[in-house]
């Protein structure tokens, strides 16, 4: 996040440190920045040849408390160039109630976008709710995979956090590992070693419980494969017969000074291979070994980390043996490690243009040109374009955040604890961090430094108890307060009861609504742009130049999470950047030129030049 006046102040503020994989696009850093704060370095970087002005860098949260209301109000933009939502969401608030406009900013892979947001004049970052990461049904995962991608959620979400995680937490593949009507299935707990098993032995008394029996009891299901191709049940003594260390002499060797890795051990080398079935079987049996002996410690808290090459070596041979199993195609530990990870590599092409989208917004924002452009970058040329300005939305009237519209929840106030509340509406939907939970004038939840003591035990009592038997009872009829001190954001919730829930649509057992899509609003004569995120809103008018169905995903969080599709209604009118401020708005507003139709290049538009539009060819 930086600060730019026309003096020449800027402030950086970034909690992270320079890594190798940062250097192929963060062109300010070095090889010898690796391990420095990345604001710092900047900073150094940017004094080189800007010697004059000054710059104060924060290797800090931005969410810290020290970065309030009254931190932001020092500034006139803000820009964010942020990877999660969660930190996106808490500078919006920010900027909203310091009234400082703020240019946003994203990119995955090929996409990316700009985005500007004055309070009161265009919709906030929150007023499209943002899209909830892709999530599977449980009964595709845990028995009818269709992709590679079940494969991998079963085999992260369910295996992987069986064996190597928290014993405590549910996970489906408990269901079938008390069952008992298998020969080899007669003890309490398959996922248990006994005394007098070797590493390899348990492997494959697991492969032969999840690959196997657990196929094999799936296929007694006959109505489920009814309409289905029906799976194999896996059994590792049919794919290896020789025990491994017959045929790896080295296969127990573990070298403490290396991290632990099975495709080192088994000399598997390149990660781009696709291994076959018996390779599969023997990074799983050797993986499952190494963690229990060579990271014996950490078993029982973790969870799968993309950057963990174990793990991603154990869950890639999952996946694929079960993909083996259903008949999927398998992959690569380089592909599964992707999907695994939601990765998409960063294009730097992408991001230098974004940079550049950024700067340019914000000096529009410096000269109060009140001409903001959404520009998104597309994948693919509509109509021979690949960055598309699109004219900001006015602010939606029923986003919670900027208009303070009350939103209401439908929830079983007898089952659900407060806790949960507090967890997966306040925190998680809310993006709330230091929350204060008021019923009328009763205070149920309040985090701070600075509570007394008994307090803390009180608010920690009510977060254990049902929402109908709180001091102050929360039941159907409620209207619940929830505020946070340092976003200066209160919200307004409405409490339904609800007594029952679609276990797959609403797993949370809670609906919050409220904060809906606004819908398309015609804005005089100009651009009309729909508000909605629907992909299926038709469009008020014609487009200019973008296809009236061009889908446009936002992104959220900078990683590969689906983002929101939106329809680009048509592109909107360019304007000049050298404009007198006060200048009647309309006047300025020129459109854009037809671009040649003949030239197929990377297209970029310069809709702020003179010369109303040029055009530059990539490389
Ligand atoms: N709460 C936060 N406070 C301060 N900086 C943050 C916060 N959340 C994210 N960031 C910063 O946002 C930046 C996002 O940039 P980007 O995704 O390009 O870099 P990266 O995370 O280093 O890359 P990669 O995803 O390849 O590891 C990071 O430098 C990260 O430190
Ligand atoms: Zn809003």
């Amino acid at each position: 996040m930086q600060h730019y006046t026309f003096d020449c102040i800027y402030l950086q503020i970034d909690m992270d440190t320079i890594e190798v994989s940062n250097l192929n696009r963060q062109f300010l850093f070095r090889q010898s920045h690796v391990g420095q704060s990345k604001a710092k370095v900047a900073r150094d970087a940017v004094l080189r040849f800007r010697p004059h002005i000054s710059i104060t860098p924060y290797h800090a949260n931005v969410k810290d408390s020290d970065f309030n209301v009254n931190f932001f109000k020092q500034f006139n933009v803000v820009l964010n160039g942020l990877d999660n939502l969660d930190a996106r969401r808490h500078v919006n608030r920010l900027c909203l109630a310091a009234e400082v406009p703020l240019v946003e900013s994203g990119t995955t892979g090929f996409l990316g976008q700009v985005t500007v947001h004055v309070k009161g004049k265009t919709e906030c970052y929150e007023c499209q709710p943002k899209p909830a990461p892709k999530t599977y049904p449980v009964c595709t995962i845990t028995s009818t995979p269709s992709k590679f991608v079940h494969c991998i959620v079963w085999a992260k979400d369910l295996l992987f956090a069986k064996l190597f995680g928290d014993k405590n937490q549910e996970n489906d593949l408990n269901v079938r590992s008390n069952d008992s009507c298998s020969s080899s299935e007669n003890k309490n707990n398959v996922f248990e070693r006994s005394d007098d098993e070797d590493w390899e032995q348990y492997g494959r008394r697991i492969y032969d419980h999840v690959f196997g029996y657990n196929i094999e009891l799936a296929l007694s299901d006959e109505e489920t494969w009814k309409n289905r191709t029906k799976p194999r049940p896996m059994y590792s003594r049919d794919v290896l017969p020789d025990k491994m260390t017959q045929q790896n002499g080295n296969a127990d060797k573990t070298d403490d000074l290396s991290p632990a890795s099975a495709m080192a051990s088994l000399g598997l080398k390149n990660p781009q291979d696709i291994w076959c079935l018996m390779e599969n079987t023997r990074v799983f049996l050797e993986a499952l070994k190494l963690f229990f002996t060579s990271r014996k410690k950490e078993i029982g808290n973790l969870s799968f980390d993309k950057d963990d090459q174990l793990a991603v070596e154990f869950v890639t041979a999952a996946a694929n043996i079960r993909a083996a199993s259903f008949n999927i195609p398998l992959h690569s530990l380089f592909e599964a490690k992707g999907i695994a990870g939601n990765i998409v590599h960063a294009v730097a092409t992408t991001n230098a243009i974004v940079a550049g989208l950024i700067v340019i917004e914000a000096i529009k924002v410096l000269k109060k040109d009140g001409c903001y452009r959404m520009t998104y970058c597309l994948e693919h040329p509509s109509k021979k374009m690949l960055l598309m300005p699109v004219e900001p939305f006015e602010p939606n009237k029923s986003c919670c955040v900027c208009s303070q519209t009350p939103l209401s929840l439908e929830i079983n106030t007898h089952r659900s604890k407060l806790r949960d509340f507090v967890e997966k509406i306040v925190k998680a939907k809310l993006g709330m961090n230091s929350p204060l939970i008021m019923c009328g004038l009763a205070l149920l939840y309040e985090v701070g430094d600075d509570l007394e003591k008994d307090m803390i035990e009180n608010y920690t009592a009510n977060l254990e108890k049902v929402l109908s038997e709180l001091p102050s009872p929360v039941t159907g009829g409620t209207m619940l307060t929830v505020e946070d001190l340092q976003q200066e954001f209160t919200c307004n919730i409405y409490i339904k009861h609800r007594e029952e829930f679609d276990e797959e649509k609403e797993p949370d057992e809670m609906v919050l609504s409220g904060w809906t899509q606004a819908p398309p609003e015609k804005k005089d004569d100009k651009t009309s742009i729909g508000n909605g995120a629907s992909t299926s809103k038709s469009l008020p008018t014609e487009p200019m130049y973008a296809q009236k169905d061009t889908e446009v995903k936002e992104i959220s969080d900078g990683t590969a999470s689906p983002g929101k599709k939106r329809k680009l209604p048509e592109f909107s009118e360019g304007c000049t950047l050298d404009q007198s401020n006060d200048a009647d708005e309309t006047m300025n507003h020129k459109k854009i030129q037809k671009l040649d139709d003949d030239d197929d290049d990377l297209v970029m538009l310069d809709h702020w030049g003179k010369d109303t539009c040029k055009k530059q060819r990539s490389q």
